[in-house]
């Protein structure tokens, strides 16, 4: 089979991706999910004007002047407003976050004043609305401030309850099941044996899936038979899972597994194998409506797929108004020699200069078991198939890496 081209890869992932149901949470169970509706405030925020500062309300027309003497009426602090008006030659006692009384249009902050005997002595003349912030100011009534499609910041939550939100309404959370294979894989903090290796991809695509506000199943290790391995892809199909991403057993070698038990699954297989570094024998199908992605056993192999097609479907099921990551211009820091066949992804450092400039530094040594190169990386260089040999300072395309 011929390798397909990554642009093409991505949109067999995405293809048919709808956004997953729609449920109703409260605030603080709201962080990091996706908005499934337009959000319309309920309320105008200041509701009325309001003091900013702690002081006094005063007319402004007859308070222009140092050394006006103005006599104090009233009081006002938060949440209890003055009832009378504010008239010449009148104040009244503020507090920040009080109701501007009627009649006043200007508050003169306390430092600014002397008060003896029931009266203020100014020390600064008033300015009109100086203190003051008018009603609507932050937002009205009806305005639309959180689109549909937005993954919720913490922010987004503190906005929501100003605009008198309790519960807001979310999509569920894509899950996406995680089933890495291979014999050779022991847990971090064993004593591993001749041959074994530390367990790590899967620590990087769980966080990469919730960081997108995923939920995530582990399905541990199988071990190199078809009978594990299905019995894990049978587990993520029980559990309901919207992604299936498997690790290692992609290639073509003996105990390669991963495709003959999807196979025997029943699996519509769109495609296997793709023209990138890394990354080259990743594959992609639906068990029922189950999406699987199966991802190269290499440590960077499997983080670049995960990020490169996982994310943007993950964001696409959750109905994310954006769902590709964005490309941003830089130049190159040192050559890099002519492309092949297959796009690559390099793992780069990246500087910014004063002027803004991006430089991409690609790392020494790209093979795709490479971790401590992944984790030192903060970009991917995108270099096109049979890209010429580049000079330094010759332009090119990153994609920043999560931080
Ligand atoms: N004859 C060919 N051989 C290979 C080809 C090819 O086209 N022809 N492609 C190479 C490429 S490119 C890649 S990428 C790898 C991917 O192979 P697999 O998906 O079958 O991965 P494994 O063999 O299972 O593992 C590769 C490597 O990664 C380690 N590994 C696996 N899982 C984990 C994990 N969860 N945590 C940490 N490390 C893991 C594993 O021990 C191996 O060292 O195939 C090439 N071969
Ligand atoms: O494509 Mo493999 O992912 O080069 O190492």
């Amino acid at each position: 089979m011929a390798l397909m081209p990554v642009s093409d890869a991505l949109a067999a992932v995405l293809a048919g991706a709808e956004p997953v149901a729609e449920e109703t949470v409260a605030l603080d169970e709201a962080w990091h999910r996706v908005l499934a509706r337009d959000l319309a405030a309920r309320r105008t925020q200041p509701p009325q004007a309001m003091s900013a500062m702690d002081g006094y309300a005063v007319r402004a027309a007859d308070a222009d002047r140092i050394d006006t003497q103005l006599e104090i009426i009233g009081e006002v602090a938060a949440g209890r407003p003055f009832a009378g008006q504010v008239g010449a030659g009148q104040a009244v006692r503020i507090f920040t976050g009080g109701v501007v009384p009627d009649g006043a249009d200007a508050v003169v902050i306390q430092e600014d004043t002397v008060a003896a005997a029931g009266r203020i002595t100014l020390k600064e003349a008033a300015r009109p609305g100086r203190h003051i912030r008018p009603a609507g100011v932050d937002f009205r009534e009806g305005d639309v401030l959180i689109r549909q499609g937005s993954l919720l910041t913490e922010r987004h939550l503190s906005l929501a309850a100003g605009m008198n939100y309790p519960r807001l309404p979310v999509r569920r959370r894509p899950k996406v099941a995680i089933l890495a294979t291979g014999d050779e894989l022991v847990m971090p903090g064993s004593t591993p044996d001749a041959g074994q290796i530390v367990y790590s991809n899967g620590y990087a695509l769980h966080a990469l899936a919730r960081a997108e506000g995923a939920d995530t199943i582990d399905l541990g290790i199988a071990a190199d038979t078809i009978e594990a391995t299905t019995a894990g892809i049978r587990q993520a199909r029980e559990s309901g899972a919207d992604i299936l991403i498997t690790t290692g057993g992609a290639s073509v070698g003996d105990h390669d597994l991963v495709k003959p038990a999807l196979d025997a699954e029943g699996i519509s297989m769109t495609f296997w194998k793709i023209a990138m570094r890394p990354g080259k024998p990743m594959m992609h199908g639906y068990l029922g409506a189950m999406r699987v992605i199966g991802l190269p056993g290499n440590p960077v192999s499997s983080y670049v797929c995960g990020f490169l097609f996982m994310v943007p479907l993950i964001r696409a099921l959750a109905g994310r108004a954006v769902i590709h990551h964005r490309r941003e211009h830089a130049v190159l820091g040192s050559e890099i020699g002519a492309n092949d066949v297959r796009e690559d992804y390099l793992r780069t450092r990246l500087e910014e200069r004063e002027d803004g400039t991006l430089v991409a530094h690609p790392v020494n040594h790209q093979d795709s078991s490479l971790l401590a190169n992944l984790a030192a990386a903060q970009a991917l260089l995108v270099r096109a198939p049979f890209a010429p040999k580049a000079e330094p300072g010759s332009p090119c395309e990153v994609l920043r890496l999560p931080i």
